[in-house]
């Protein structure tokens, strides 16, 4: 008895779906048992649902045969096919890139010479060829450790062109990286950070920096499962949606308008601002800020988008911002 009440106590702090689901009814080995197997998730009837959207995806299917982490790479795609955003030697910014398939689209649109910088509050692992930092994008002190990192043209960038065919290696670069071993290019590019941070001073800088600003940030919502899942190769994903349409509508809003201030200090002249929202709400205010700063506003609906009860909308901001 004493045991199955201590397994209860560790229950109710640490999963409380479980503690309803689970341990009213269950006798202490079950309970063990079941907290070892977190796949209970997976068999309940709306994870059977979504897995079976998700087979039937056509834009499920593209991300996984492309190695993205999520779908949502599909949907950066289409939009860059109609709007031509990326080009190679780019510097983005991903708002929220976890888990991380905008940001991989992002490296790769911008290779070789690129550089893409992923910020995200939840941990998550940098898709390859891409810096990220983990923080709260409304804090303004995560802000100016951001605006710090892009004012150095150099940093997060390849310095080299990285050999990936013989023709491509032959015509630039090879002989240098063959003669450099790792840690002598690690040592180099610390240098080069140095040398900057004592240049730079305490100055956060990061002003005409950016090419294109993407952002994908939704309002997070309290964990209530899957803590699980916290861990760098796995993350645990903050709940996306709350099903309260206004609550939701307000808190991308309210993210949209951070992004939309960053995007000033930072962008270049000619360059873009991607950004999703949920319309409605306040949203027609939100439009009106955009058209003040941008000479184009694009609203677009991408065909991988999936149709919820209320639109999601990605909306796509050309610049040359005003003066
Ligand atoms: C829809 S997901 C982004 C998916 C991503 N574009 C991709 O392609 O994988 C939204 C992300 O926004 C992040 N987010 C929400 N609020 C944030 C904030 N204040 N600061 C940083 N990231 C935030 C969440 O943690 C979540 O990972």
């Amino acid at each position: 008895m004493r045991s199955q009440r201590i397994i209860r106590n560790i229950c109710s702090a640490v999963i409380p779906s479980l503690r309803r689901r689970v341990i009213e009814h269950a006798p202490a080995a079950s309970i063990a048992a079941s907290l070892s197997q977190p796949v209970r998730y997976a068999t309940s009837s709306s994870s059977k649902r979504w897995l079976e959207r998700q087979r039937n995806d056509y834009a499920a299917k593209q991300a996984e045969l492309k190695g993205l982490r999520s779908r949502a790479g599909i949907k950066l795609e289409e939009i860059n096919t109609k709007h031509n955003i990326f080009q190679s030697g780019q510097t983005v910014v991903d708002l929220g890139y976890a888990p991380g398939s905008w940001t991989q689209i992002a490296v790769e649109k911008t290779a070789p010479y690129g550089r893409v910088l992923g910020v995200d509050i939840i941990p998550a692992l940098p898709p390859k060829g891409a810096s990220t930092m983990q923080g709260n994008f409304t804090d303004l002190r995560v802000q100016a450790e951001m605006k710090r990192f892009l004012a150095n043209p150099r940093r997060g960038r390849l310095l080299r062109p990285q050999v990936t065919t013989e023709e491509e290696g032959a015509v630039k670069g090879e002989v240098e990286v063959a003669s450099q071993t790792y840690i002598e290019q690690e040592r180099a590019m610390m240098k080069d950070e140095e040398e900057w941070a004592a240049k730079a001073g305490d100055t956060e800088g990061g002003e005409n920096s950016v090419d294109v600003v993407l952002s994908d940030m939704l309002e997070p919502f309290p964990m209530v499962e899957g803590l699980s899942k916290m861990s760098l190769s796995k993350p645990y994903r903050l709940m996306a949606t709350s099903g309260h349409t206004l609550r939701d509508q307000v808190g991308s809003i309210k993210l949209c308008n951070s992004a939309l201030a960053f995007s000033i200090d930072v962008l270049k002249p000619g360059g873009s601002f991607v950004c999703k929202f949920y319309m409605g709400g306040d949203s027609k205010l939100l439009m009106e800020k955009f058209k003040q700063v941008y000479n184009k506003v694009s609203i677009t609906k991408p065909k991988s988008s999936r149709s919820v009860c209320y639109p999601s909308l990605v909306l796509l901001f050309l610049t040359p911002l005003e003066p």
